[in-house]
């Protein structure tokens, strides 16, 4: 550096005439970034009276959905249905499994299509993003709707906080970060003789975005956000979301994205994680799901690491098993009213649902009391009848997964349903929230991931709150969501220290569920995942390849340093 600085002048003047920096940063129009109101479908308002439209026109027909592999509609081998969970005779959509050649032959048309892709100017992906976002906000916003509530059974309002707000918000708040994050340039000290810059680049190669049942904007989360930083995606959308998924994919197309960047490819599960693991060119996973799939897709990557050209990324956001704490300082009406909604809103298929409950003997009556109550005032039916608090659980292996719990615990005398406990599947999937209590902390019911409406309860003894708290973090492997309830900030900051690994997003006195985009960026972590921080600045980060480029003015002449010449 010194000896370059003691040419300055000389190379300076050669400088002025032949070299400058050939770096061009992309020049953003600065603009912020606001979360999309949650509407509220109130009787007579407008949305409610174009959702029930588009909810009568959707149930009419059962859509075709092809695969779609740079812009080119594939129909093969056996066609498949997607059905409505609460009344399964209805189809809903119709599709098609990818073979191994044809997943092989996106993985291609994808990679192809990184490169090219990648060259597309940051601010123009930026503009189709924003494009996609008012459209997700207003043509279409009722389509995205009434798919999900049909074809994933939620509610009006658990439709609308996921199928429009979120998935809006992940599609704005993405562009924002990555502006944002491309503000950031290394230091360069003396610019007229060396430029430092950094940009950011897609990874060659090709990502694999799996996306789970139970969010619609998780899906669109996973496929696009690679796709925003310069990266070719083969998305494999969840059966049971498929029709949702694929009007995003529309959605998307409309807005501008070119063909090959994103390609819909509905597979058979290990088909799919076969195929992509076994390819050179897997760039990345971006998985949101549950653990065991996770686990599989990491063991597969490691085992065939040295055929790949890059270390894929590894993104999986899996399962929980979250918890509400009540400290006996706690006010029983929010433990109640939070309960309720996050263990029983969507049938308790969050993964963010609290599925246990510590609660003090002092509290046990009345908040027992209050949680069978508010249950009883639960309506469990059609979600397009728009009383519905929910409706039916996925598809039959949910179904018999959960009722395998419940009747699990109708045989063990440790447990007893408090509220509750029955099921029906001859029309749709339905189970009744259900409320247990449990003698045993280590129970199953209060370990495993039951992804369904039931809560249980364990009751502590007064004097034991640090053994209690103790238990949360000592018997299950999760730690996705949490929530304390106490007016005693003595005991709140204790818990703040003691639960501190327990959960990716913690919650004090409020409900473990309904994380923000840009308010509460959500991921956990031990085995509920790797904690990437959806909705959060760090997302896009996860999907660049930055390359970092130094640009010298001086010509380089010295070999020796000053020192060696005194
Ligand atoms: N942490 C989070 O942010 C988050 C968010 C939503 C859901 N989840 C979790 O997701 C789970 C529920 O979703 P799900 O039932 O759709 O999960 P899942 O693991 O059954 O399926 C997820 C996706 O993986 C695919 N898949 C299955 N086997 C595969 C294989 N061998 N290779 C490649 N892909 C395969 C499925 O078809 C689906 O598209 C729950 O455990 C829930 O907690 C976590
Ligand atoms: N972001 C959602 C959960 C997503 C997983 O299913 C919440 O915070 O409730």
């Amino acid at each position: 550096m010194l000896s370059v600085w003691t040419r300055t002048t000389r190379a300076g003047r050669f400088l002025e005439r032949s070299l400058s920096s050939i770096v061009e940063l992309p020049k953003f129009q600065d603009f912020g970034v606001q979360n999309e109101p949650v509407l509220e479908y109130r009787e007579g308002s407008g949305e409610r009276a174009a959702l029930a439209a588009e909810l009568k026109q959707t149930a009419a027909v059962t859509e075709e959905v092809p695969i779609v592999i740079g812009g080119e509609s594939i129909r093969e081998g056996e066609p498949r249905f997607q059905v409505m969970p609460h009344n399964h005779s209805k189809k809903i959509a119709k599709f098609y499994y990818a073979s191994e050649k044809t997943i092989q032959k996106a993985i291609k048309v994808s990679v192809d299509a990184q490169a090219r892709w990648d060259r597309t100017p940051l601010q123009e992906r930026i503009r189709i993003w924003q494009n996609a976002a008012e459209l997700m906000a207003g043509a279409h916003r009722q389509k995205l709707n009434a798919a999900t509530m049909l074809g994933q059974s939620k509610s009006v309002i658990q439709a609308e906080i996921d199928s429009a707000a979120e998935l809006i918000d992940f599609f704005r708040f993405n562009v924002y970060f990555l502006k944002e994050n491309a503000k950031y340039q290394p230091i360069s000290e003396n610019p007229s003789v060396t430029r430092n810059s950094l940009r950011f680049r897609g990874i060659d190669g090709f990502i694999a975005a799996i996306s789970p049942f139970n969010f619609t904007a998780i899906g669109g989360n996973l496929a696009y956000t690679p796709a925003l930083m310069g990266n070719g995606v083969v998305w494999k959308p969840s059966d049971t979301a498929l029709l949702s998924n694929w009007r995003i994919f529309n959605i998307m197309r409309e807005a501008g994205l070119p063909d090959g960047v994103v390609n819909f490819v509905p597979a058979d599960g290990p088909t799919f994680g076969r195929t992509i693991t076994s390819s050179p060119d897997l760039a990345g996973i971006n998985f949101t799901g549950s653990v065991p799939t996770f686990n599989w897709l990491w063991n597969e990557v490691g085992k065939n690491l040295s055929r790949y050209r890059n270390y894929p990324r590894l993104i999986g956001e899996c399962g929980g098993k979250n918890y509400h704490f009540v400290h006996p300082s706690a006010d029983i009406q929010s433990v109640v009213t939070a309960t309720i909604r996050s263990a029983f809103e969507y049938n308790g298929q969050k993964c963010s649902a609290c599925s246990r409950i510590y609660v003090p003997k002092s509290l046990a009556e009345p908040i027992k009391n209050g949680l069978i109550q508010e249950r009883s005032k639960l309506k469990i039916g059609d979600p397009a009848d728009f009383k519905v608090f929910a409706a039916a659980v996925i598809d039959d292996k949910a179904f018999n997964r959960i009722t395998g719990y419940i009747k699990n615990a109708k045989n063990n005398p440790k447990n007893k349903i408090i509220a509750g406990g029955e099921f029906d599947g001859s029309k749709g999937y339905f189970v009744q929230p259900t409320i247990i209590e449990t003698s045993d902390p280590h129970d199953k019911l209060m370990t495993e991931e039951i992804f369904g409406p039931v809560l249980t309860m364990y009751v502590y003894d007064d004097r034991e709150v640090d053994k209690a708290m103790a238990l949360i973090g000592s018997s299950t492997k999760f730690a996705l969501t949490g929530a304390v309830f106490a007016m005693d900030k003595t005991f709140l900051q204790k818990a703040l220290d003691e639960l501190k690994m327990t959960a990716g997003n913690f919650y004090i006195n409020d409900k473990s569920t309904g994380s923000v985009v840009g308010q509460q960026p959500f991921g956990g972590g031990r085995m509920s995942g790797t904690n990437d921080k959806a909705g959060g600045p760090g997302y896009v980060m996860r999907w660049t390849t930055p390359q970092s480029i130094k640009e010298t003015f001086v010509p380089l002449r010295d070999i020796d340093y000053p020192y060696m010449r005194d």
